[in-house]
């Protein structure tokens, strides 16, 4: 049986337009992404990886085009898309519960759900015993599992995550990428993950969509079929980085 794809992208471009300049930025980008896929965005540094993030969590509109997802045009943000950031903006003055538990609270959720599910996402992402610590007290790993368990309180169908890792250093992003892959696994959910390092993007992806410099179209698709966990220096692993780096070149 096919399923339809909970996120489409159709024809879609963006170009932004400011008094002085118009840059077009993403050329007729379709793409389709079945349910509970992780799909990784993989592309050179500028090219538009933040602007498709964007067009599907609807914080930017296409100029032509449109994005679907789960049956429904974008046309704003809403709960059904966490996003996550390379920094994640906390709220400074709200303890790790607080912040886990704003959206379900926004959303008119009752205390008692709202309590177990944030219980729930913060055991699961490795903060139990955390819950009344303040951002400032937290490691930058552990507030990136916070934006994780924040955004996957709000029971989103999509998540969207635009190089959570970025900022971290090389040890703490490769534990991170470990308990993402088990996260996943246990709440399985649709992904849409951006990255340019592409050790990331092969432990991670069942797919990967290899972008162009701008105006950003897409260039290449790679399905990653190795078994998981994947391990880093597993020859199949490198020839899939290999082959990434050889489109890219190209691409350049
Ligand atoms: N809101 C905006 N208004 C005008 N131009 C924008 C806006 N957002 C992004 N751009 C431009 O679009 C281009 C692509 O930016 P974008 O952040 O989407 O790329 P990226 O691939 O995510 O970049 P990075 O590798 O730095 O993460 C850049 O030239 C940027 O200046």
């Amino acid at each position: 049986m096919k399923h339809d794809p909970i996120i489409s992208m159709r024809n879609v471009c963006k170009t932004y337009i400011s008094e002085h300049k118009t840059n077009e930025v993403v050329r007729d980008v379709s793409l389709d992404v079945a349910e509970n896929e992780f799909v990784v965005l993989f592309g050179p540094g500028q090219c538009g990886k933040t602007t498709m993030i964007n067009l599907i969590a609807g914080l930017q509109l296409p100029t032509s085009g449109e994005v679907v997802v789960d049956g429904k045009k974008v046309t704003a943000p809403g709960p059904d898309r966490g996003v996550v950031y390379q920094t994640t903006a906390l709220f400074p003055f709200c303890t790790v519960m607080g912040n886990v538990e704003f959206g379900p609270k926004s959303r008119g959720i009752d205390k008692k759900t709202r309590r177990e599910r944030a219980e729930y996402f913060i055991k699961l992402v490795g903060l139990e015993g955390f819950e009344k610590s303040f951002p400032n007290q937290l490691s930058g790993g552990m507030r990136q599992r916070v934006g994780i368990a924040r955004a996957y309180a709000n029971d989103p169908k999509v998540m969207l995550m635009d190089e959570p890792f970025g900022h971290l250093d090389a040890q703490t992003r490769y534990m991170m990428e470990a308990e993402l892959e088990k996260i996943w696994q246990k709440e399985k959910r649709t992904v849409v993950f951006v990255t340019n390092n592409s050790e990331e993007a092969v432990y991670l992806a069942d797919r990967i969509i290899i972008l162009t410099n701008t105006p950003t179209h897409i260039k290449e698709e790679i399905k990653v079929d190795l078994p998981r966990p994947r391990q880093y220096s597993d020859p199949a692993f490198l020839e899939i980085r290999r082959k990434i780096e050889e489109i890219c070149d190209d691409t350049l």
